[in-house]
């Protein structure tokens, strides 16, 4: 039944104003308004179409991306659309592009690393599209590696230029999205030579193709990686490989801003730390946190909605029992809405440490740099792979349906697993936060007091000592016992490894041995902020009927399924004992029959229209049957009731059976 909502019952239940709640997902009125509006119009508009995605062959697949990447920038212009606006059309479009690379890596890298003049020559380029950047960091052989990247970059002061040379196959550029077969325009990280010394990794502005015909430039020789995993998918992407033959390139096209070399061929270093040329990394795995909230969410809903409709067994008045009040089935999909929220909200406070250590860098303050690598890559680590794991749950969640590409899970789950690698693998960067840590406890016995997130160590004492007050199943419910726990566990797994490392003569050689317990104690440290930061967020003002009641509902899930996961850590610690481990369970059943009434409104929060959400399990009204069994027609192996290839091998077989059945 078209035009009637199938969900408007569970709407009914909600228990808090589902508009106010659209805007603290948002993070703001205008945030909302914005989101709102560019979703409606890329749904609305038939040319951003992508229900046919998955039977497109892969150069089909490229150029229809082509075609929309080119129509959204067209309709950008003529909308006048601001630079935050393109951005969310962008998002609704949904489909990796060239564009993201543009406008993702190359322009903040240009605006990072570039001098005034350089930012005076390019940007204007860059911002207006007459060229098309990509982001060339990675090789054949070394990604996690950036120090043991290969590509050179040779000064030549007889010409005034650098010479860009891939000396092996192995340094062969791997992998940019964008490069293989738009961009014109590349960031190429290669090892500065000046003098016969090498001076390590630089980024270098490098034109690759030609702005009139598009062919590569003679000396370098670029393709497409080939298919990716899924189909469709991220293929809509053209990840490329880049070999260089001596390419000259000229000398200001290094990106000088915190290095540069004079006419005669001398490196000259500022103040900043050589690490600012990673700030680009930083930049993407800050907003990769607010990715992962995003698509978590878009499988959460989906598999809510579908749960609501879907019904199995235990006759009761009738009809049969909606397979969302399964407890077990709640057990699964509530935790997984709670950390949609939890990673919304630490994303939000992600965005402000950015912006503060930006604004600081500006001013050559460098103190927080360490703790804002540590964050963006902790936090980039838990939050892929916990939505990684949750849109494959999500797909489990909907039964034998969610595996049809019309739920929409298939395709999400393959266009955002790699999140677990781009931008720095998950362990690597855990090995970062776990580096980070050991430092700072490392430091605490200098005297030097611990700040921001990592300021609970500065009450070590009293963290390893604390026990946990919980005696009832509400006293879970308390906020602060929740953050104690949460900071003793991590304490106690931070020093833990510090004293199991002090065993070691060798640092390194210690480091090595003890990294899969260093990773555990660095996630301890991400989970911490997840919590303490939605805490924080929830003792801020925030209006609206009911609004903040779900949000402490969906914060305590949060915290307490960590808990109930990473049990092991909380007891081998003795943060918690067994019985107070035992009353969380109790307390989480609760809460999820809190949720229960609101579920649906919970994710209609997201405001996601059927379009972006491209799933017939998702829909808004609920209608799935009548929808999936239209969709079923819709396939081109269903255009005629013989299939192609029925003459050349079925009917012989069966002819061949016949016969062998009649002798
Ligand atoms: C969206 C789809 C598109 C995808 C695009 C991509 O994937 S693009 C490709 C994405 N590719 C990747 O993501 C590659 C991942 N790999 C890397 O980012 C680096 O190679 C590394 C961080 C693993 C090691 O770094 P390293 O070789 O320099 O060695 P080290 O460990 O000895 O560290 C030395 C010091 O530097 C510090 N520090 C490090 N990073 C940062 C930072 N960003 N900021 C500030 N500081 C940082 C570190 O804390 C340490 O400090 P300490 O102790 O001396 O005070
Ligand atoms: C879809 C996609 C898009 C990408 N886009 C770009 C792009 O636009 N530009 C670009 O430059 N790059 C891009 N990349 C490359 C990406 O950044 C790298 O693949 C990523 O940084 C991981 O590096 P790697 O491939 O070298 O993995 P490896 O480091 O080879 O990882 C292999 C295994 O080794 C482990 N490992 C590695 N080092 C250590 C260590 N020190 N300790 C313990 N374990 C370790 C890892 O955990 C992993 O299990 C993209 C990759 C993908 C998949």
């Amino acid at each position: 039944m078209e035009g009637v909502d199938h969900l408007a019952h569970e709407r009914n239940r909600a228990q808090f104003d589902v508009d106010e709640m659209k805007i603290v997902w948002a993070g703001s009125r205008h945030a909302y308004e914005v989101s709102d509006r560019m979703s409606r119009l890329v749904a609305n508009d038939p040319a951003f179409r992508k229900d046919n995605r998955a039977q497109l062959t892969r150069k089909e697949l490229f150029k229809n991306t082509l075609r929309k990447a080119t129509y959204a920038w067209k309709r950008i212009l003529e909308l006048k659309l601001s630079e935050e606006e393109a951005g969310r059309l962008r998002f609704f479009v949904d489909e990796p592009a060239f564009t993201d690379l543009h406008w993702g890596m190359f322009v903040p890298f240009l605006k990072g690393q570039g001098t005034e003049e350089q930012l005076q020559k390019w940007l204007p380029l860059a911002n207006r599209l007459q060229i098309i950047g990509c982001y060339a960091q990675t090789e054949l052989g070394h990604g996690s590696n950036v120090q043991g990247l290969e590509t050179t970059a040779t000064f030549d002061p007889k010409t005034d230029e650098f010479v860009i040379h891939s000396p092996t196959l192995t340094s062969s550029k791997w992998w940019p999205g964008g490069l293989g077969k738009v961009s014109t325009h590349a960031i190429v990280f290669s090892r500065l030579i000046t003098d016969g010394q090498d001076y390590g990794v630089h980024g270098f502005l490098v034109q690759i193709r030609s702005l009139n015909d598009h062919s590569v430039l003679p000396g370098i020789t670029i393709g497409d990686i080939g298919m990716k995993f899924g189909n469709g998918a991220y293929n809509t992407m053209d990840n490329g490989v880049m070999h260089f033959d001596h390419f000259r390139i000229p000398r200001d096209q290094l990106l000088t801003r915190i290095s540069q070399v004079t006419r005669e061929g001398k490196y000259v270093q500022s103040d900043a730390p050589r690490q600012l040329v990673y700030g680009t990394m930083v930049f993407v795995r800050k907003a990769i946190v607010i990715d992962a909230s995003s698509a978590l969410s878009r499988a959460v809903c989906i598999a809510t909605r579908y749960s609501a409709v879907r019904r199995q067994f235990g006759s009761q008045d009738g009809v049969e029992t909606q397979v969302i009040n399964y407890k077990t089935q709640q057990s699964r999909l509530f935790p997984l809405l709670a950390s949609a929220y939890a990673f919304r909200f630490v994303g939000e406070w992600l965005q402000w440490l950015y912006t503060d250590v930006t604004q600081r860098l500006a001013a050559s303050d460098f103190s927080t740099l360490p703790e804002a690598h540590a964050c963006t890559a902790g936090l980039k680590s838990i939050t892929t792979a916990a939505t990684a794991d949750g849109i494959e749950e999500c797909r489990k969640l909907c039964g034998g349906h969610g595996y049809l590409c019309s739920s929409g899970l298939p395709e999400l789950f393959a266009v955002y697993v790699p999140a677990c690698t781009y931008e720095g693998d998950n362990v690597v960067l855990l090995l970062q936060v776990a580096r980070f840590l050991v430092k700072t406890m490392s430091q605490l016995a200098s005297g030097k007091k611990p700040v921001g997130t990592a300021a609970y160590m500065g009450r070590l004492q009293h963290l390893m000592e604390s026990s946990c007050k919980v005696q009832k199943a509400e006293d879970w419910l308390n906020p602060s016992v929740v953050l104690e726990v949460f900071e003793a566990r991590s304490a106690r797994m931070s020093v833990e490894c510090a004293k199991r490392l002090g065993e070691f003569t060798n640092q390194e050689e210690g480091f090595q041995e003890l990294s899969p317990s260093l990773v555990e104690a660095a996630a301890a440290y991400c989970q911490l902020i997840i919590v303490s930061k939605y805490i924080e967020k929830l003792q801020g003002d925030i209006p609206g009927k009911g609004i903040k009641e779900q949000l402490q509902i969906l914060c305590s899930i949060y915290a307490l399924y960590t808990l109930h996961k990473h049990k092991g850590d909380f007891l081998s610690t003795s943060t918690i004992t067994p019985k107070q481990a035992s009353l969380a369970d109790d307390q989480l059943r609760s809460l999820y029959s809190q949720v229960r009434p609101n579920a649906i409104a919970l994710v209609d929060a997201f405001n996601y229209t059927d379009h972006y959400l491209g799933s017939i399990l998702g829909r808004y009204d609920g209608n799935v049957y009548p929808n999936l069994y239209d969709e079923a027609w819709k396939d081109p192996l269903n255009d005629s009731a013989i299939p192609d290839g029925y003459h050349e091998y079925i009917k012989p077989l069966l002819k061949q059976q016949l016969r062998n059945a009649r002798l």
